[in-house]
Formats: structure tokens, C-alpha cells, sequence
């Protein structure tokens, strides 16, 4: 049986996770999650890809990638860009990936204008507040969920 295949996307900015505001981010690097994730992808016997990019195009052109690899699920911190892109929303609908939203803070928290997410209407899940151990809870379930065969 194949394999599963998973993309991890990382939005602006988390490439510095870690380095400031640890009593919102926490203390982990980018590096250290992904890291991690990469040892449960192989526990979970998935294949995992992991992307992170500040340019909305970017992060674009790796979505549509992943219709080309006959990825099953992605895994998306849009960071800023959740509050903002058409683009990454429309990126995500043309592929018709199922996908998961995560965050890292709670951003229902924070500052009014993080409420409002392009994604959370269409993601099969959204996982919101957990700190860096949401990515490990998105794995898990992207791995096993029926939603992503
Ligand atoms: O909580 C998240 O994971 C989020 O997606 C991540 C965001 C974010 C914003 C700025 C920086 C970072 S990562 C960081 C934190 C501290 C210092 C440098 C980078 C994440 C926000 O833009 C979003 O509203 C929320």
C-alpha cells in the first residue's frame, strides 16, 4: 500500500519562531518542529514535505506543487497571510487537498483583526492555541483521519 504524503507549510515569519515572544510562540525553533514532525512522519509511516516561505507566491506555487506530487493532505501555518490571502485560499480549493489550519497562538485571543481566517470555512480541521505541539496533533490526524486517504 502507498504511503501517505503530507505537505507542512509555514507562513511569514515562522522561519524566526522561537527567537521572540516566547510567552506567545514558545521557545521552539522552526527547526526543532520540524525536526520532530519528521520523526513522526516516520513513526506514522507517512511521507512528510515540509515548505516555509514569507512570499504569498511562494507558498502559492508549493500548494499547486503538491497536486503534481498526489499529495493526500497539507498542513498550513499561513502566519499573516491567514488574515489576508485570496490567493493562498484560492490555491488551496484549485488543488482540492484536504488541509488542516494551524496556529501556534490563540488567535481568538489576540487582536481583533487575527479572528478572521480565509481558510477556516474550508480546512477539515482547524488547530488553534496548542503552542508548537498543534503541529504534532495536525500530523496525527492527517496520518490517520479517512479525510486524507
Ligand atoms: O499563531 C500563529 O501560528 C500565527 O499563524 C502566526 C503568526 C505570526 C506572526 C508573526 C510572527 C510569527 S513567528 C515569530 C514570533 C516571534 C518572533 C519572530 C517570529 C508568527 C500570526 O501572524 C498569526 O496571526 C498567527
Amino acid at each position: 500500500m502507498t504511503r501517505r504524503s503530507i505537505v507542512l507549510i509555514n507562513g511569514p515569519n515562522l522561519n524566526l519562531l522561537g527567537t521572540r515572544e516566547p510567552q506567545i510562540y514558545g521557545h521552539e525553533s522552526l527547526a526543532d518542529v520540524v525536526a520532530l514532525a519528521k520523526q513522526n512522519a516516520e513513526r506514522l509511516d507517512v511521507k512528510l514535505y515540509d515548505f516555509q516561505s514569507n512570499h504569498e507566491g511562494a507558498i502559492v506555487d508549493r500548494i499547486q506543487q503538491a497536486r503534481e506530487e498526489g499529495v493526500n493532505g497539507i498542513i498550513i501555518n499561513p502566519g499573516a497571510y491567514t488574515h489576508t490571502s485570496v490567493a493562498i485560499r484560492d490555491a488551496l480549493l484549485g488543488v482540492e487537498i484536504p488541509f488542516i489550519e494551524l496556529h501556534v497562538s490563540n488567535v481568538h485571543a489576540r487582536e481583533p483583526f487575527r479572528h478572521h481566517s480565509y481558510f477556516s470555512d474550508k480546512a477539515v480541521a482547524i488547530i488553534v492555541g496548542f503552542g508548537v505541539k498543534g503541529y504534532e496533533y495536525a500530523l496525527d490526524f492527517v496520518a490517520t483521519s479517512p479525510k486524507f486517504a
